[in-house]
């Protein structure tokens, strides 16, 4: 039997490529572009931030939940994040895309569009990437950045007595989880958080400027991804709930699915925060606001100074 003539199959490899690479404007920083065997960009600070992340179909999203274009926009914002993350300004992105045979070829696309306003959101561009057939799709992005001069700001620099910073949301992405998860379409806010986060990129070289010790993005859950500042740090790290913002959208959601809300702000993942560390509470930047404090080694990560009584974050394979 022929393939169906709108399904990627039908179209083929390389009159995809060519639809899904036409007509797009690179950044000045991308010197070549797609079409050759591979990409030549500029790096003007000698050194370049280089992060890797795949999403997988029912593992990471799902195409009954969200859209195409929201899908690839998540694909290339949970990268972008990590750039932000290192203190560095992203420069470009390059996309993996695996799909089986009768995927639509506009759903390719759509995932392309949703890719490069990403991209664009951030000031880059899909500079190159691959397109293979699979079982299942499969997504995977990989995000450079520049330093900008600046030192990278690692997971491993805070020490005791450092103020512990947030910027961006935290809780919204796990809320419209456990919305979708239920069968359930809104509330439109959280439901979105969970389709596509919107890290804030500018955040992390904000932070690197006003001498961040340590920071990360929250992608697993805050206090899993905490546990990772404080290994790095050999520091502990407590987190005070009377400093977390819960809004009354989250209440409202927790509320209706007999849900707790702080445990969606200390667990949840995927909205992908910044957290970091900083000499005093007088160096935060506009935007980050504090939720703790850095503790002596040995500590761990505690919870109003106390061990937190449920289940971490995200961890493949366990969940
Ligand atoms: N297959 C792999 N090969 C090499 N490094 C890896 C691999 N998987 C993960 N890492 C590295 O391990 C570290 C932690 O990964 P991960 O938890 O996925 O970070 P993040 O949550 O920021 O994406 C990262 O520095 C990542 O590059
Ligand atoms: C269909 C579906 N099921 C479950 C989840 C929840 N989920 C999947 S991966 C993940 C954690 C983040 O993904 P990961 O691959 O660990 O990214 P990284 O930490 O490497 O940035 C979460 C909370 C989801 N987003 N979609
Ligand atoms: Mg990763
Ligand atoms: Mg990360
Ligand atoms: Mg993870």
């Amino acid at each position: 039997m022929s393939p169906d003539e709108g399904s990627v199959a039908g179209t083929g490899e390389f009159a995809l490529i060519r639809r899904i690479t036409g007509g797009r404007t690179q950044p000045a920083s991308t010197l070549l572009g797609p079409g050759d065997d591979a990409a030549v960009l500029a790096a003007p600070d000698g050194r370049v931030v280089a992060t890797t992340d795949v999403l997988v179909h029912g593992v990471h999203f799902r195409l009954d939940w969200s859209s195409p274009e929201q899908v690839g926009r998540k694909a290339v914002a949970v990268n972008l994040s990590d750039v932000a993350a290192m203190g560095a300004k992203p420069s470009s992105v390059l996309v993996g895309v695996a799909c089986p045979p009768d995927t639509p070829a506009s759903v390719v696309a759509e995932i392309m569009d949703g890719m490069w306003a990403e991209a664009s959101r951030a000031g880059v561009g899909v500079s190159g990437g691959d397109l293979v057939s699979a079982d299942q799709l499969v997504l995977s992005v990989t995000a450079l950045g520049d330093l900008e001069d600046r030192d990278p700001v690692t997971r491993g620099g805070a020490r005791p007595g450092d103020v512990l910073a947030v910027a961006g949301r935290l809780g919204w992405a796990a809320a419209g989880l456990a919305v979708l998860g239920r069968g359930f379409r809104s509330p439109v806010s959280v439901v979105n958080a969970q389709r596509c986060p919107e890290p804030p990129y500018e955040a992390g070289p904000q932070a690197a400027r006003a001498g961040a010790t340590a920071m990360m993005d929250v992608s697993d859950g805050l206090l899993a991804d905490l546990a990772h500042i404080a290994d790095a740090s050999e520091v502990g790290i407590d987190v005070h709930t009377g400093s977390l913002e819960i809004s009354t959208r989250l209440q409202e959601v927790a509320t209706a699915l007999g849900a707790d809300p702080l445990r969606w702000v200390l667990t949840g993942g995927e909205d992908h925060a910044l957290v970091a560390t900083f000499r005093s509470f007088d160096e935060l930047p506009e935007g980050w606001r504090k939720i703790g404090m850095v503790t002596m080694p040995g500590s761990g990560v505690t919870v109003d100074g106390k061990e937190y009584g449920h289940a971490g974050g995200w961890e493949h394979w366990q969940q």
